[in-house]
Formats: C-alpha cells, structure tokens, sequence
C-alpha cells in the first residue's frame, strides 16, 4: 500500500535538503539567480516550447549535479576532515560535473538566445 503521510514527509525533508544547500553554498545562489534571469529571459523573448524544454534541461542539470556535489562534498568533509589526496580528488571531481553542466548550460543558452539578442 502506499504511504501518502511517508511521501510527504520525505518531500519535505528533499525541499529542506534543497533550502540548506541555497544557505550554504554560494554557487547555488548563483545558479538560482542564473535560473531566474534565464526564465526571465525566456518569458521577454516568448521561447517557444522547444526552446523551453532545452532551457529546462540545462537549468535541471546544473541543479541536480550541484546538488550531488554538495551532498558529495558534506560526505567526504564528515569521513575526511583531514588533507586525503583522495578526497581532494573526490570533490574535484563532483565539482568537474558541475561545470560539465554548467557549460552545457552556457551553449544552450548562447544558441538560443543570441539570435534574439542580435535581433533586438
Ligand atoms: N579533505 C580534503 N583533502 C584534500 N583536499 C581537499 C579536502 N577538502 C577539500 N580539498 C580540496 O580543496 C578544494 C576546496 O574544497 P572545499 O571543501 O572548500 O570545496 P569547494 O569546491 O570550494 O566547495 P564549496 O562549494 O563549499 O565552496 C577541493 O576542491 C579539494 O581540491
């Protein structure tokens, strides 16, 4: 049988994973104010629904990479604290997905947005 009491409950603890990661780290921020400007973004320039699913791909990507990287990187400062090479090497890592999907981003965002631009 389904737990509906149990599914909320663990939507909620997600959205507070999602809240402490925006307090904590400073590129979340940045991804949230990037996330909002693009839809922003996407709303002046009335994207079409192709455009949007792209621009929701790539808004989607970095959020689910940078929240394993954040979750990545609290495992690894709770099981090394101190200086491991392989643990440097474990958050660089997570951190390199990141920017892979942050780069996709960017190429999304440049194909579909400069043209626009350029029309203005
Ligand atoms: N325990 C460790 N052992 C070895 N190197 C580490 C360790 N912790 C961090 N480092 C190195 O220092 C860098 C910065 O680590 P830090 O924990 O500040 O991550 P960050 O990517 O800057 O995260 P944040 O997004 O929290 O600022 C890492 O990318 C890694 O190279």
């Amino acid at each position: 049988m389904i737990d509906f009491q149990k599914f909320i409950k663990s939507t909620t603890f997600a959205i507070k994973g999602i809240g402490s990661m925006i307090k904590s780290e400073n590129n979340a921020r940045i991804h949230l104010l990037a996330s909002v400007l693009v839809i922003s973004a996407g709303f002046y320039f009335q994207l079409n629904l192709q455009e949007w699913l792209w621009i929701s791909l790539a808004i989607t990507l970095v959020w689910i990479l940078e929240a394993l990287n954040t979750a990545i990187e609290a495992i690894i400062d709770l099981v090394s604290p101190e200086f491991h090479p392989l643990a440097g090497k474990a958050k660089d890592i997570a951190a390199g997905a990141v920017l892979i999907a942050s780069i996709f981003a960017l190429i999304v965002g440049t194909i579909i947005f400069l043209p626009k631009v350029l029309l203005l």
